[in-house]
């Protein structure tokens, strides 16, 4: 998952950038950039890291303009390497450049067309510097010097002719203005919100509101599925539907893991569906032990919190900060390699013995993946001296691979593959472990928004909303993409880009 931003504004954008991928960095932590327009020059700064470790002084005293785009990645193609941080950017036609957020499903084909038929040369292994080119391809078709937000609403609407999968994409036409463009399912999410500033009026697109709330815009709403907003660089806002069939189904996982929880993703408050999880699993435990034993719920910071909170209420059990989160360690699921997740999740989580002691405690996570964390974690619990430890996840098991923005590449690598709900809590070392029904997780949600028609819930059910998915791709996907293949490219890796500051 990764996060993007672009800003048009009447001052200098840089530090709002900065702030607004510090608010997006739960999204990625691998890297992070920020291209900024000033007047016809672009200023450029991407590197691999956080937010706080790639931009320093020197850097945002260069990133000059009143408009600008920003990313923070967590690859799901291509590897690790600067080479695939993005802003990409290509300088024909116009000076292009991009943020994406998401996955194409047919990437591999797409790369193939560009250099055959549209002679464009990919120079990475990224999805993203795949998109940018076929995006710039179709206003190359513009042959104009001077672009019109009609040429720029075409483009977007071959984009969507030519790629499949999920993308959330803010680009930025230099000396023109910038654009945010969803997909027709909407699997990532995108919105945008306004500002009165000096002049006028200043315009932010935002993976998340959060972002916009934070820099002080004011939520207007989400880029419906398909559609394009743009906005000129003096301020002027335009937007079109630039798809021909539009079918909403967002990513169910947003709402699970990814997502603040104070954010709104397609009117659907990421909190409440939240907590409507934890009042349904509350009700699938009392049905399954009316006559449960448990003493205490313990959530695993952070993101299962506001769940394992309703859970507990709902139960009329004791919740307990058993576990305290060192502030200093990102999220564990979306560092890459699996060393280094498992190394961090005892850096990250700590037990407080007191509340284990003799109680029979129950975990409460979002989600069960790889089950790194939950397999640490119940042997903590353990350790700081429990009698039972009992294991809740507020989602169903994940036994499929997600193509559109996670990295869950190998069924192999996921607990829940292939093993029958008993086995995994075997595998876990758990006394009891219980799971969401999909149906109850997406009642969660689709409360919020009873207009969506659905969601994309493939993880749990391998049922991919975009239709394209075969055991083939997936395979390939799984051959690509595992730990171990990951590993070797990474090695590889070597950064050839465009000019940047360093
Ligand atoms: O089964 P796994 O492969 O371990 O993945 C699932 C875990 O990873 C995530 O936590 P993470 O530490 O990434 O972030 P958080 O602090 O937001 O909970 C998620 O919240 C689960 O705790
Ligand atoms: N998580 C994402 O959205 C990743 C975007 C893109 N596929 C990349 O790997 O850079
Ligand atoms: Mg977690």
């Amino acid at each position: 998952m990764c996060g993007i931003a672009g800003i048009v504004s009447n001052d200098e954008v840089n530090q709002e950038l900065y702030e607004a991928l510090t608010v997006l960095q739960h999204r990625g932590q691998d890297a992070a950039g920020i291209v900024t327009c000033e007047r016809e020059r672009l200023h450029l700064r991407k590197e691999s890291g956080l937010v706080r470790d790639v931009f320093h002084t020197r850097h945002m005293v260069e990133l000059k303009g009143t408009m600008g785009i920003g990313h923070v990645r967590y690859p799901t193609a291509g590897c690790s390497s600067t080479a695939e941080a993005q802003p990409f950017y290509v300088n024909s036609p116009y000076g292009i450049s991009l943020a994406h957020n998401g996955n194409l499903t047919n990437a591999a084909r797409l790369k193939r067309e560009l250099f055959r038929q549209d002679q464009r040369h990919i120079n990475t292994d990224s999805d993203s510097e795949v998109l940018l080119n076929v995006f710039a391809h179709e206003m190359q078709g513009i042959g104009k010097l001077r672009v019109s937000p009609d040429d720029v609403f075409r483009a977007v609407s071959a984009v969507h002719r030519r790629c499949r999968g999920a993308y959330a994409v803010v680009a930025m036409v230099t000396g023109f203005g910038v654009v945010g463009f969803r997909d027709p399912h909407g699997i990532r999410p995108l919105v945008f919100g306004e500002r009165e500033g000096r002049f006028g009026k200043d315009y932010m697109i935002a993976s998340e509101s959060v972002a916009l709330d934070v820099l002080g815009f004011e939520l207007v709403r989400d880029v419906a599925p398909g559609e394009a907003v743009l906005i000129e660089k003096d301020g002027t806002l335009h937007i079109r539907q630039c798809a021909e069939h539009v079918v909403h189904s967002p990513c169910i996982f947003e709402f699970v893991y990814f997502a603040r929880p104070d954010s709104i993703i397609d009117d659907i408050s990421v909190y409440k569906a939240r907590l409507r999880m934890g009042d349904k699993l509350a009700d699938k435990i009392l049905r399954e032990r009316p006559e449960h034993d448990i003493d205490v719920v313990i959530p695993i910071p952070d993101t299962s919190r506001t769940s394992a909170l309703q859970l507990a209420n709902r139960l009329g059990v004791k919740y307990s900060e058993g576990f305290i989160k060192n502030r200093y360690i990102g999220r564990t699921f979306i560092m890459p390699g699996q060393t280094l997740r498992k190394k961090s999740v005892r850096q990250k989580l700590n037990a407080i013995d007191l509340e284990f002691k003799g109680k029979n405690v129950l975990l409460v996570d979002d989600s069960i993946v790889r089950g790194t964390t939950s397999t640490q974690i119940i042997q903590m619990a353990r350790d700081a001296g429990a009698r039972k430890v009992y294991f809740a996840s507020a989602s169903p098991p994940v036994r499929y691979p997600n193509v559109y923005g996670i990295d869950m590449p190998a069924v192999e690598e996921l607990i829940a593959h292939g093993r029958t709900d008993e086995q995994v809590r075997e595998a876990l070392g758990a006394d009891w472990l219980v799971y969401q029904d999909l149906a109850d997780l997406v009642e969660s949600v689709q409360k919020g928004n009873p207009s969506i028609p659905r969601f994309d819930t493939s993880c749990f059910d391998k049922d991919y909303v975009t239709g394209d998915i075969d055991q083939a791709y997936l395979d390939r996907l799984s051959e690509h993409r595992s730990d171990h293949a990951k590993a070797k490219r990474d090695a590889a890796a070597t950064a050839i880009d465009l000019y940047n500051t360093v």
